[in-house]
C-alpha cells in the first residue's frame, strides 16, 4: 500500500503529496487524515495522509516507508482533508497551511532525535560509560539529554556517529502529553475485598479505612484525592495494590476551563410568533438534510440566541451535530454560561485565551464524540465532527471571521462549504449582516422556494428599540463648549449617576491619536523598520510598533529639534476616563480597552463588576458593543462617532452604522427604558443618520448606491496581491511583471473588460502601486488589486503567474501575499 503524503516543510516547491511506502504492520491502521511521521531530507518529519492507493505514481521499490503512525485515530476525517484542498484552491495558501490551520497547535509535532546502538555494530571502541548510559535508557537516549546531562561524552557521541558505531533515529513528539492521573479501581469483586478487610490485622488500621471507603464508594477515584481525604499516605493504597485488593491504573484526565464552574440548567422558553416562525424554518432545513444558508435579520434583543439554543436542541434530536461561531471578543462568560447551561458538558468551547493544552482537551472531546456542540471563535469551523446538521455563526458582519494570516479563510465562506459537505444548515446571525450577506440573501429565488432571510423585527421585551439622540459637535463648538461631552450627554450622565442607573461609554477608538508628537517642529516618532508611528503606551512609557514590535523609551525633549514641548497622546480611553473624573468627582469608571484586557480573565472580570453595579460606567472601545445584556443599563454615549468614517476603507460607512447600532443595542433592553446619544462632526453622514432611525433597509439602500458606483463588494470580488523586497527595484519589477502578467491571462481569457461594461463576466488589474504602509519590517511593499465579477477563476489565474514568475531568478527574495476577499485594500 502507498500513502501520499503531505510533509509539513514550509516551502513552496514542496508543497505537494509524496509518496510513501506503508508498512504493513500499520496498513490496517493507517487512514486518510492519519497523521505519521515520514523520512524526508535525512529527518523524520510530521505530514497528513491525503491519499491511499495501491499503485505509487513513482518507482516503488525506491520509496521509503512511513517511519511512524502518530495517532491510533486519526485527527483528520476524508472531508476535512477535501476541504483543506478547498481552501488551497481558494485562499491561494499551502496545504501545509491548510492542513495545519484545522488541527490545535498541541498536535503540531516536533522532531526528536535519539541516539542508540543499532544490533550487530561493533563498539568495543566506544567508551563503556556511555554505553552504559545508553543501555540504561532502553536502547536509545534522547540526543538533547544526553547533550545536556552528560557533556563529557559530547566528543565520543561525535566519534561515534562519524565511524557508524552510534546511530541517531527521530521521531515525533507531541508538544503537549494527554494528561494523566493515578486512579484507583476497587476490586469488583466487593464479597472479596469485605472478606479480606476483615481478616487484616488491627496494625493495618490504615489499609482498613482505605477498603471501607472503597466499598461504601465502590467507584474509580483519582489516588492523590482518596489518600488527602482519608489522610493515608500513598505507600498505603500501594500495599493494597500489591495484595490485589484495588488497581491503579493511568486514566486520561482532560483540563476543563469551565470546570470550576457549575452551570445552572435552563429550559427552552416558549418562543414568541416571531421566533417560532423562524425556528421552524430552520427545523426544516435540518430535516431535510440538504444544505441551505439562511440569515437571521433581527434587532437587538429580538431573542437570536433564544432562537440558536432551540435549533441546536433540534439538531442534536436528529442525531447531528452543531457549531456555533462568535466573535471573539463576544466569547464571554454571559454567551457561554448560555450554552452550557442549555446543553451541560455536550459542549466544547474552543477561543484563544485557552492554553493549548486546554483546547487540545476540548478539541479531543469533540473528535471523539463527546461533546456534540462546538461554540468558539473562528477556527472552531474546522471542529472535527462527523455528522454537521447545523452551523450558526452570530454577528456574522463582524471582520474578525476573516483570519489575517495565511489560510486567509473567511469562516463565513467555509461554513458554507463545510455545511455543503454535510447536507447541513447555515444560519448567519445579524442585527446588522454584512452587504455581502444581506445581498446574496435578498436575490431572486425561483418561484416557490423558501426564501433564505429570516426577519425578527422586533424585541422580546415588545420594549422599542432606544430613542437615539444625534448631537453636532460642531455646534457645541460654536457655543464654547470645549469639552469632549456634549451638555446634553454630560447631562444625561449626571442624571443616571443620580438615579443609580448605569452607562456605557463607547470610544469609536480608530482614528485615535496614541502617538507622539513635537509641537514646535511637527516631528513625530516613527519605527525605523515601516512607515508608520509609533504608538505611545502610557504604562510603560514605551513607544512601540504595532506591526514589527520595536520599542523605544518615550523621548522626554524632541529628537529633531530638541524643544520639551514633546506631546503624548495617551489612548482614547485613557483621556476620556481622565474627564470623567475631572467632571464628576466620584463617578466609578471600568475601562475595557487592549491596555485593561491583556490578562487572562481580566475581560469577564471587568464585565461581572459591571453586572453587579460596582461601577457607573463602562467606558471602553468596540469591546463594549458586543453581546452585553444588562438590565441596569439606560444611557449609552458614543463620544466620536465619526472617527472611524474617514479612513480609505471601502467598509468605513458599513462598519460605522453596524457599530452604532451593535452599541445602540445595549440600552434598555429590559423594563427600564433606554436612550442613546450619538456626538458626531458629521451628523448629515447617512451611516449616522441611518442608525439613528434604526433603519437598516435604508442604510443598506444607500450603500448598496455607493458600492454600485464604485464597483466594491457586493457588486464584484477583490483579491489583492501584496509583494515586498529589501530593495526597491526588485519588488517595482516583480509587481510591474505581475501586473503584467496577470493582465495578459485575462486577456487571453477574454475577461479583462472594465467592471462598468456590464458583462457577466470581467477582470480589471489595479496597480501596482505602493501600498499605505510603504515598507514594513524593513521591506519595501507594493500591491494589485484584482476586481472581478462572475465566474472567473482568479485565485487559480494569481497561484499560475505566481508559480512561474517564482522560478525566475530575477525575482527571487520576493515575498508574495495574497489575499482574496479581504476585508480593508488600504
Ligand atoms: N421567547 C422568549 N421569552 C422570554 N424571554 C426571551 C425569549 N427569547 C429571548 N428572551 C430574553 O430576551 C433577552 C434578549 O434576547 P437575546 O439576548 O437572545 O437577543 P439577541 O437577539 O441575541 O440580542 P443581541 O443581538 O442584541 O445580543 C434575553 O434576556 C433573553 O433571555
Ligand atoms: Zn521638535
Ligand atoms: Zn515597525
Amino acid at each position: 500500500m502507498i500513502a501520499k503524503v503531505i510533509v509539513d516543510v514550509p516551502s513552496r516547491q514542496t508543497d505537494r503529496p509524496f509518496d510513501y511506502k506503508v508498512p504493513e504492520a500499520i496498513e490496517d491502521w493507517i487512514e486518510v487524515g492519519s497523521r505519521v511521521g515520514v523520512p524526508f531530507g535525512g529527518r523524520v518529519l510530521q505530514g497528513f495522509v491525503v491519499g491511499l492507493s495501491e499503485t505509487a505514481t513513482v518507482d516503488s521499490s525506491k520509496l521509503k516507508a512511513v517511519a511512524e503512525l502518530l495517532d491510533p485515530v486519526p485527527p483528520l476525517l476524508p472531508d476535512m482533508v477535501e476541504l483543506s484542498e478547498w481552501l488551497c484552491a481558494k485562499y491561494c495558501c499551502s496545504r501545509t497551511q491548510a492542513l495545519g490551520v484545522m488541527i490545535p497547535a498541541a498536535l503540531k509535532g516536533k522532531e526528536e532525535r535519539y541516539i542508540g546502538i543499532e544490533e550487530d555494530v561493533e563498539t568495543v571502541l566506544l567508551p563503556e560509560a556511555l554505553k552504559e548510559e545508553i543501555r540504561e535508557n532502553g536502547g536509545w537516549i534522547k540526543l538533547e539529554r544526553l547533550l545536556r546531562s552528560f557533556p563529557e561524552h559530547a566528543g565520543s557521541v561525535k566519534e561515534g556517529l562519524r565511524s557508524g558505531m552510534l546511530a541517531v533515529r527521530s521521531s515525533i513528539k507531541d508538544r503537549l502529553a494527554v494528561r494523566t492521573v493515578l486512579t484507583v479501581f476497587p476490586l469488583e469483586d466487593t464479597v472479596a475485598m469485605a472478606a479480606a478487610k476483615q481478616a487484616m490485622p488491627r496494625s493495618a488500621a490504615k489499609q482498613i479505612t482505605v477498603l471501607e471507603h472503597l466499598l461504601e464508594h465502590p467507584y474509580p477515584v483519582a489516588m492523590a484525592q482518596l489518600a488527602k481525604e482519608l489522610s493515608v499516605a500513598v505507600s498505603t493504597i500501594r500495599a493494597l495494590e500489591k495484595k490485589e485488593l484495588l488497581s491503579i491504573r493511568e486514566v486520561e484526565k482532560e483540563r476543563d476551563p469551565y470546570g470550576d464552574r457549575s452551570y445552572e440548567r435552563t429550559v427552552p422558553l416558549a418562543l414568541t410568533k416571531e421566533q417560532e416562525a423562524v425556528y421552524s424554518r430552520i427545523a426544516d432545513v435540518i430535516r431535510s438534510e440538504h444544505h441551505f444558508t439562511m440569515l437571521l435579520h433581527g434587532v437587538t434583543g429580538s431573542g437570536k440566541t433564544e432562537v440558536y439554543l432551540q435549533s441546536i436542541q433540534y439538531c442534536l434530536e436528529q442525531g447531528k451535530q452543531a457549531i456555533v461561531l462568535v466573535p471573539e471578543i463576544s466569547l464571554t462568560p454571559q454567551m457561554v454560561e448560555r450554552f452550557k447551561g442549555r446543553f451541560g458538558t455536550a459542549v466544547a468551547v474552543l477561543h484563544s485565551r485557552l492554553s493549548d493544552g486546554e483546547r487540545y482537551d476540548e478539541w479531543r472531546k469533540i473528535r471523539s464524540g463527546r461533546a456534540v456542540v462546538a461554540i468558539g471563535a473562528r477556527s472552531a469551523i474546522f471542529a472535527p465532527f462527523r455528522h454537521i446538521g447545523l452551523i450558526i455563526i452570530d454577528e456574522e458582519h463582524e471582520s474578525s471571521y476573516k483570519q489575517e494570516e495565511s489560510p486567509k479563510y473567511h469562516a463565513r465562506d467555509v461554513a458554507v462549504r463545510r455545511a455543503k459537505q454535510h447536507g447541513a444548515a447555515v444560519v448567519l446571525g445579524s442585527a446588522t449582516p454584512s452587504l455581502e450577506s444581506f445581498a446574496a440573501a435578498s436575490r431572486d429565488m425561483p418561484p416557490g422556494a423558501p426564501s433564505p432571510l429570516l426577519p425578527m423585527p422586533s424585541r422580546v421585551s415588545g420594549r422599542p428599540l432606544p430613542e437615539v439622540e444625534v448631537v453636532d459637535m460642531r455646534s457645541e463648538l460654536r457655543d464654547g463648549n470645549r469639552s469632549m461631552f456634549s451638555r446634553k450627554l454630560h447631562g444625561e450622565l449626571l442624571r443616571r449617576l443620580e438615579r443609580g442607573e448605569q452607562s456605557v461609554l463607547l470610544l469609536n477608538r480608530r482614528g485615535y491619536s496614541t502617538f507622539v508628537m513635537c509641537r514646535s517642529c511637527g516631528y513625530t516618532a516613527a519605527c525605523p523598520h515601516c512607515d508608520i508611528s509609533l504608538t505611545y503606551h502610557q504604562k510603560t512609557r514605551l513607544v512601540r510598533c504595532h506591526y514589527c514590535g520595536h520599542a523605544e523609551a518615550a523621548p522626554g525633549q524632541c529628537p529633531s529639534c530638541e524643544s520639551e514641548h514633546i506631546r503624548y497622546f495617551g489612548t482614547g480611553t485613557q483621556k476620556v476616563e481622565e474627564e470623567l473624573a475631572k467632571l464628576f468627582p466620584g463617578i466609578r469608571v471600568i475601562r475595557m480597552d487592549v491596555d485593561t484586557t491583556s490578562g487572562k480573565h481580566a475581560h469577564e472580570r471587568l464585565l461581572s463588576q459591571f453586572g453587579e453595579r460596582k461601577a457607573d460606567v463602562l467606558l471602553g472601545t468596540q469591546m463594549v458593543a458586543k453581546g452585553l445584556d444588562f438590565p441596569y443599563v439606560t444611557l449609552v454615549g458614543v463620544i466620536a462617532a465619526d472617527t472611524s468614517l474617514n479612513l480609505p476603507d471601502f467598509r468605513a460607512a458599513e462598519r460605522t452604522f453596524q457599530l452604532l447600532t451593535q452599541v445602540a443595542g445595549r440600552a434598555g433592553r429590559h423594563h427600564l427604558e433606554g436612550e442613546v446619544i450619538i456626538q458626531t462632526y458629521s451628523p448629515e453622514h447617512y451611516a449616522i443618520a441611518k442608525s439613528q432611525q434604526h433603519d437598516y433597509a435604508g442604510f443598506v439602500r444607500e450603500e448598496l448606491r455607493h458600492r454600485s458606483v464604485m464597483a466594491y463588494p457586493p457588486y464584484c470580488r477583490l483579491a489583492l496581491v501584496l509583494m515586498s523586497h529589501e530593495q526597491l527595484p526588485a519588488v517595482i519589477a516583480a509587481s510591474d511583471r505581475f501586473a503584467a502578467e496577470i493582465r495578459e491571462l485575462a486577456q487571453h481569457e477574454g475577461v479583462l473588460v472594465p467592471l462598468s461594461s456590464g458583462r457577466p463576466r470581467a477582470v480589471e488589474v489595479l496597480g501596482p502601486v505602493a501600498s499605505s504602509i510603504a515598507r514594513m519590517k524593513d521591506r519595501y511593499r507594493f500591491q494589485c488589486v484584482i476586481k472581478y465579477r462572475g465566474s472567473v477563476d482568479v485565485s487559480g489565474m494569481v497561484q499560475r503567474v505566481l508559480q512561474s514568475l517564482l522560478k525566475e531568478t530575477a525575482h527571487r527574495g520576493v515575498q508574495f501575499s495574497v489575499d482574496v476577499d479581504p476585508q480593508v485594500i488600504i
